[in-house]
């Protein structure tokens, strides 16, 4: 029996430059990236940032420029079919024939992954991504949501180690969503490493334990989820006043307050620099008599806008001392 190994993808000096009619795009700048195996993983970043590369490199769709990658201790190209075989990828485009049934879908993929008649898992997989009645319905009539878990279903034919999921809950309701993550929750737990890029934020903040954040082609940010939180270091204090109010008392105003209603004011703050006493006393100077106050704590969404804004703030200033 071969060894386990101890990352699921390993990825070294990844660069990938796309060459076109305008010029040349670097996507990739020189990425390394180890996610554990196991692991229910998220690649976090803005539009353009690269996420859709790296995912593709490693589904053989887009060649690399230079660097290495290994799925699952295969390397992606002296070990290709190994390589392959050890992933399953959920694309962001619902690509699915409208003429072939779930069940075809299925068994097609099976086939091209070489997975013999009695071991294939196509009604198990049915069920469990609660498609089991429309096993036999053209693909034109399911739902988007629908859908989407087919695509799920597909990529697991061949029971790969390692499931990637490229922004697979966009334009996903609730329920159908809350559905598809029970599914790869279970896979996870199952030992099925989960890598997942979402724009939602929340909902990396819910399932992930471990969360790398890429910008302009550079990994920024990659820790344990928990260790990532504790960075935040940003509050919203919510004051409801009994005064009625058509602007913002400059006194407020290090604290960027904003107007919510003729009654209410958010302030900002950073807990690890600011004494309660101080904004109170602020607002009682102002002559607000408060009725009701309230605070909100940072979440993934407030770190994830500070890393991004400071690495875009670092690269302009940068490129304007080359
Ligand atoms: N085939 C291509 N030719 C030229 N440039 C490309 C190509 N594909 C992507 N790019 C550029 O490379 C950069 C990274 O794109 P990529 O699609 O990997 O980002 P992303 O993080 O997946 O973004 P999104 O969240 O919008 O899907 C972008 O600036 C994009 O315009």
């Amino acid at each position: 029996m071969t060894a386990m190994p101890d990352y699921a993808i390993e990825v070294e000096g990844l660069t990938k430059v796309y060459k076109g009619s305008n010029g040349e795009k670097l996507a990739l700048d020189n990425v390394s990236l180890k996610i554990p195996r196991g692991s229910f993983f998220a690649l976090l970043g803005p539009n353009g940032a690269g996420k859709s590369t790296f995912i593709n490199i490693l589904a053989g769709l887009v060649t690399k420029t230079s660097g290495t990658a290994k799925i699952w201790g295969n390397d992606i190209e002296a070990q290709m079919r190994a390589a392959r075989c050890s992933i399953g990828i959920v694309p962001q485009e619902l690509n699915l024939d409208a003429f072939f049934t779930p069940r075809q879908v299925m068994e097609l993929q099976a086939g091209l992954y070489g997975v013999p008649k009695s071991e294939r898992r196509t009604d198990e997989i049915l069920a469990a991504i609660g498609l089991a009645d429309k096993a036999d319905s053209y693909a034109r009539s399911l739902s988007g949501g629908m859908r989407r878990r087919l695509l799920v279903g597909k990529a697991m034919v061949h029971t790969p180690p390692v499931l990637v999921l490229d922004e697979p809950t966009a334009g996903v309701d609730i329920e159908l969503r809350q559905q598809l993550w029970a599914y790869v929750k279970e896979l996870n737990k199952a030992g099925v490493t989960i890598v997942l890029t979402t724009h939602y934020l929340e909902e990396a903040e819910e399932l992930c334990d471990e969360i790398a954040i890429i910008n302009q082609g550079n990994v920024i940010a990659h820790e344990d989820k928990r260790s990532l939180l504790r960075r935040i270091d940003h509050k919203t204090l919510v004051l409801t006043v009994n005064n009625e109010l058509n602007a913002v008392p400059e006194a407020l105003s290090p604290w960027g307050a904003e107007l919510k209603s003729e009654n209410q004011i958010a302030l900002h703050y950073r807990p690890s620099n600011t004494q309660m006493a101080e904004i109170l006393e602020a607002i009682h100077g102002c002559g607000l008599a408060i009725k009701d106050l309230s605070t909100e704590e940072g979440d993934l969404e407030d770190i994830f806008l500070m890393l991004t804004r400071d690495n875009n703030k670092q690269r302009a200033g940068a490129g304007k001392a080359a």
